[in-house]
């Protein structure tokens, strides 16, 4: 089966004359039939833990566009939920959730075993993908990193420059340290369950690990991430994992060897070219075209979207955009971006 599935092929390594693709939050707002499905499943939350609805809005963009990969819809917060949070969502808004800064808090969380009876809907919504999903569309399952889940399990939401977690970090590592950890052992066991269920490559998403400098960034971004896909290694070999520290800058270069991963996926706050030459030659890469052009589209979506396939296009390359498409995006926008990758269009 690996054989006909071109994600796999590229996180392995080869280069393909055409780079497969699939789409950051390829399921949601901006797609009216997400909108109809989340309507009826009540609210976010609500389709997150209905297996059957969340499968279901993971299947469309597949079945409008053909992406090469899908990706399981969940959230990244529903981790610290089976921990023991409170979590909900405030229309237009964001995500809210019982804050941890202090050490009787971190002692109420459940231990990192635990979680799993809060999270069985969302294997069975693994399970169902990996019957229903065409043979060559791989099935991604991901998880937040313990950075990026901790900056918001400390401020209670999404926060512009994460202070409120810089500031535990500062001034109470050991609440920080164990939080860290919690939510890093976490993470294994919901990815090895995923995997169990069907997930057949896994993500790490640190969307807030820009925000980490100097040795902040290696001790809180790079090495929980190595962790966590150590770990997975030795209990699913074969099983690729991508790692997303946005942000990164420069940085992206050495993240290859430095955690494990099998693909760094890109923001858009670096070249293809740089990433070309810095990062690519260390393996396979993903990202980079700014979703505003899912917005705007025209003759600068199809001019950047033709840059980035030329200038990663003598290694492997699976490509996407460099953070999640917007609600605001127009649906005919992607499908210009998926005609000019496939060399279809024009
Ligand atoms: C930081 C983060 C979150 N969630 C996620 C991240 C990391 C990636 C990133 O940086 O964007 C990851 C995520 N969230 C969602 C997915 C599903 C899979 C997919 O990409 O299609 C994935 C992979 C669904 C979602 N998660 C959320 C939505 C929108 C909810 C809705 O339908 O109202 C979706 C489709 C809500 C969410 N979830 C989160 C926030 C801050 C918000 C509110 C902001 C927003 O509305 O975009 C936390």
């Amino acid at each position: 089966m690996t054989a006909n599935k071109t994600i796999l092929r590229a996180l392995a390594g080869e280069t393909l004359p055409t780079p497969p693709i699939w789409m950051m939050r390829q399921a949601g707002r901006y797609l009216p039939e997400y909108r109809a499905t989340r309507a009826e499943a009540g609210d976010f939350l609500s389709l997150c833990y209905n297996p059957e609805l969340a499968a279901e809005v993971t299947l469309q963009p597949i079945r409008r566009y053909g992406f090469d990969a899908s990706i399981l819809f969940a959230d990244i917060l529903l981790v610290p939920q089976a921990l023991g949070a409170d979590l909900w969502f405030v229309t237009g808004e964001g995500p809210r959730l019982s804050t941890i800064t202090t050490k009787a808090e971190m002692e109420a969380l459940k231990p990192a075993d635990a979680i799993h009876d809060h999270l069985a809907p969302i294997y069975e919504t693994v399970r169902i993908l990996s019957r229903e999903l065409p043979e060559e569309t791989t099935l991604i399952g991901f998880a937040g990193a313990p950075w990026t889940v901790a900056t918001y399990m400390i401020a209670g939401k999404g926060t512009p420059v994460q202070g409120p977690a810089h500031a535990l970090k500062d001034e109470n590592p050991e609440v920080f340290n164990a939080l860290m950890e919690r939510i890093t052992l976490a993470t294994i066991e919901y990815l090895d369950m995923q995997i169990k269920a069907g997930a057949e490559v896994v993500k790490l998403f640190d969307s807030w690990a820009g925000s980490l400098e100097g040795t902040d960034f290696d001790r809180y971004s790079t090495e929980p991430l190595r962790q966590i896909i150590s770990a997975l290694k030795a209990r699913h070999p074969g099983v690729p994992v991508i790692a997303f520290p946005r942000g990164a800058g420069a940085r992206f270069a050495n993240l290859h060897a430095a955690t494990g991963a099998d693909c760094i996926a890109v923001d858009d706050g670096v070249s293809a070219e740089w990433v070309a030459e810095h990062v690519q030659p260390h393996g396979c890469v993903q990202g980079n075209l700014k979703s505003s052009h899912m917005v705007t589209g025209g003759d600068a979506l199809v001019q950047e979207t033709r840059a980035i396939c030329d200038a990663l296009s003598k290694g492997p390359h699976i490509f996407n955009l460099g953070h999640g498409i917007t609600p605001d995006a127009d649906p005919e926008n992607v499908q210009l971006m998926i005609d000019t990758v496939r060399g279809t269009r024009g």
